[in-house]
């Protein structure tokens, strides 16, 4: 951006900010809003990420029409979020809605962390309008949707037409929103199905619908991102596990200490023990712990046999350990959250396991180290790669 594109935008953004919440706060941006939330399937309990939220009005909007849906807003600037932040105060909305500052270009949230992104005339204002949706793309989890109004393209018109012209009296703040809508937009540029299935495109995103609104001067824009189906959806150089957690095989005289898992994720499967890290701890220092605390016995001769990556379908992902044990001191004990199932090697339960580990248990039990990737929808296994070294002596 050069120095003239960034006065143009502190105009815009920052001395522009009051005035364009006063044009802004008005009913029909507000269900247009709410209409965005709608438009992504979003339910209640589930996070929506407002992109651009400006003075917030979209962002309330949203949170009225679905009660229980949690909405963050993000704006780049300072001046939008403090009046974004005034209102909330006096929104009924307001509680359902949470405000932060930040790069839609550059978002700080985790993959996969929302169930629906939306934005509110967003992309005709960025610079770069397929790095948003890439973003965009990126923080909602798979099968997720994404919705976007923005200032359509509309051929030899008039600033506007004369059905809204004639609403002047009755609404001056929004056929004055409208007017600026068109002004600015003849200057950032203007979206039609073209330029939204192609952005959309670009960035990996599958259109749903793109519909013309507000008599023809908006266009919505709704996409999808697709379900995870090949390893290769998912950039494993960027990602980042939810959660880390650790497994551990005693196996002693032909037999592995597995268990009845009671409770947590895969609650009845029968599995190694383990659990999550907890803060600050190693890998290592909580696979012995979570033994300790789940059958009353401590691993002895630990050793690293590599780690698993699992993604599922609906934007959890967790990173496991999984370590080796040649004995352990104590008698394993049933507890709250397992049963212990001393079992010979040749008689794994792999039936009642996790569908992964009939392919990676085998291959550890040789000796190997092992480095698997996983794509689960649910208990589903859709996809995998297993990575099988020997290791040094
Ligand atoms: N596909 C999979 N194959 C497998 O073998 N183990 C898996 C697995 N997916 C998850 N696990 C294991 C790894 C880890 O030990 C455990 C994590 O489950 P949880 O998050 O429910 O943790 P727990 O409830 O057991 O422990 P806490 O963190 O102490 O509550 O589930």
């Amino acid at each position: 951006m050069n120095a003239a594109e960034r006065l143009g935008q502190f105009v815009l953004f920052e001395l522009g900010a009051l005035p364009y919440a006063f044009l802004t706060s008005q009913p029909t941006w507000r269900t247009h809003g709410a209409r965005l939330a709608e438009l992504t399937g979003v339910r209640s309990g589930q996070r929506l990420l407002d992109v651009g939220c400006g003075p917030g009005e979209s962002a309330f909007g949203m949170a009225e029409r679905i009660p229980g849906l949690r909405v963050t807003g993000l704006d780049f600037s300072q001046t939008m979020l403090r009046i974004a932040q005034a209102r909330k105060r006096f929104d009924p909305a307001g509680a359902s809605v949470e405000l932060t500052q930040g790069d839609a270009l550059n978002l700080s949230f985790a993959d996969g962390s929302f169930d629906a992104v939306t934005g509110h005339s967003f992309l005709y204002l960025v610079p770069n309008a397929i790095r948003a949706l890439s973003e965009a793309r990126r923080v909602m989890r798979p099968g997720a949707r994404c919705a976007f109004l923005e200032p359509a393209q509309i051929p030899n018109s008039p600033l506007l037409p004369a059905s809204m012209r004639a609403q002047t009296l009755r609404d001056p703040r929004f056929v004055a929103s409208m007017a600026l809508w068109r002004v600015v937009s003849r200057r950032y540029g203007r979206f039609d199905v073209d330029r939204f299935e192609r952005a959309f495109a670009a960035a990996g995103l599958r259109p749903i619908e793109i519909t013309p609104t507000l008599e023809g001067l908006g266009v919505f824009g709704v996409a999808e991102r697709p379900k995870l189906a090949a390893l290769d959806d998912v950039d494993w150089t960027r990602w980042t596990p939810t959660d880390k957690a650790t497994l551990l095989f005693v196996v002693r005289d032909g037999q592995i200490l597995l268990i009845r898992k009671k409770r947590g994720l895969g609650a009845g499967k029968v599995n190694g023990p383990g659990g999550r890290l907890e803060p600050g701890e190693s890998a290592r220092a909580c696979a012995i712990r979570e033994v300790q605390e789940e059958l009353r016995v401590t691993p002895t001769g630990v050793t690293d046999m590599g780690r698993l990556r699992f993604q599922f379908q609906d934007g959890y992902a967790l990173e496991a350990q999984v370590f080796r044990a040649d004995g352990c001191i104590g008698t394993a004990t049933e507890t709250d959250e397992a049963v212990p199932l001393w079992t010979p090697i040749d008689a794994i339960p792999y039936s009642e396991m996790w569908a992964d580990d009939a392919l990676w248990l085998p291959r550890m039990l040789e000796g190997k180290r092992i480095d698997g990737k996983f794509i689960f929808d649910g208990d589903a296994m859709l996809v995998h790669a297993l990575d099988v070294r020997t290791p040094l002596a």
